[in-house]
């Protein structure tokens, strides 16, 4: 399966946020979207997502154009930059809408055993977004759009997010974004800077110093997979 987004074009006002996208997602990998803050990521992952309508968008699957909004197809999932689950909602009731195994996710996170019958506002921060995460990672869409699953969470956590990641792309189509650049830089596969409005595919860490998005002493290394 192939997602291609192009002809975006978005504005605030008198204000260009995107106008010279292009973006090719593969399933069975991970495309990184890299961009200083304010450059458009989320506002792209919402256009794909079909929660904000641009002026003008072009999104395909397999070189079909999707018309209506993504998300009433069904066929894609979204864990946005901000709270996913409300606030009344047990976690029970939460894996239950999702048709995901609780035991499943304690296998995986094992200190969360006795939060089943917690409400999502009992849960911290980090500890609400893990579990947000692992729901739309373990959906059964072929399209997962991930904003930022990193902030707040452990380090030993991220470690387990990243593996999930590395296992659901085998059939799926992941989009992810981060500042937490060593991240996405060791799970993704493709790597796209959003800057100015337009979208850059990377090839190699410079490009990302030259762009300005990385300092000029990052240590890490990266190449298309
Ligand atoms: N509802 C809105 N009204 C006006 N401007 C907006 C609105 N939403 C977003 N913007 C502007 O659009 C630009 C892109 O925002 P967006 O949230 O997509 O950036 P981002 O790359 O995800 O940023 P960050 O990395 O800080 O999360 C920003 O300059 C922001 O101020």
């Amino acid at each position: 399966m192939v997602l291609e987004v192009d002809s975006i074009e978005l504005n605030y006002g008198t204000k260009k946020i995107l106008s010279g996208i292009y973006l090719k997602a593969l399933s069975g990998s991970v495309t990184g979207i890299m961009g200083r803050n304010g450059s458009g990521k989320t506002s792209l992952l919402n256009i794909i997502y079909g929660s904000l309508p641009p002026k003008y968008k072009s999104i395909r699957i397999n070189g079909q154009s999707i018309k209506k909004p993504f998300f009433s197809t069904n066929r894609i999932a979204y864990l946005p930059q901000h709270r996913l689950l409300p606030i009344q909602i047990k976690l029970k009731t939460a894996f239950k809408l999702f048709n995901i195994d609780w035991d499943k996710f304690i296998d995986h996170f094992d200190g969360f055993k006795d939060y089943e019958k917690f409400y999502t506002h009992q849960l911290s921060s980090g500890e609400l977004r893990l579990v947000e995460t692992f729901l739309i990672l373990k959906s059964d869409h072929d399209i997962i759009l991930l904003d930022e699953p990193f902030s707040f969470i452990a380090p030993i956590y991220v470690d387990k997010i990243k593996s999930l990641i590395k296992a659901q792309r085998s059939n799926k189509i992941i989009l992810i974004t981060d500042h937490s650049y060593e991240h996405i830089l060791n799970i993704s596969d493709n790597i796209y800077l959003l800057k100015n409005g337009c979208s850059k595919v990377i090839s190699n860490i410079d490009e990302l110093i030259y762009e300005g998005y990385l300092p000029s002493n990052s240590q890490q290394k990266w190449f298309p997979k």
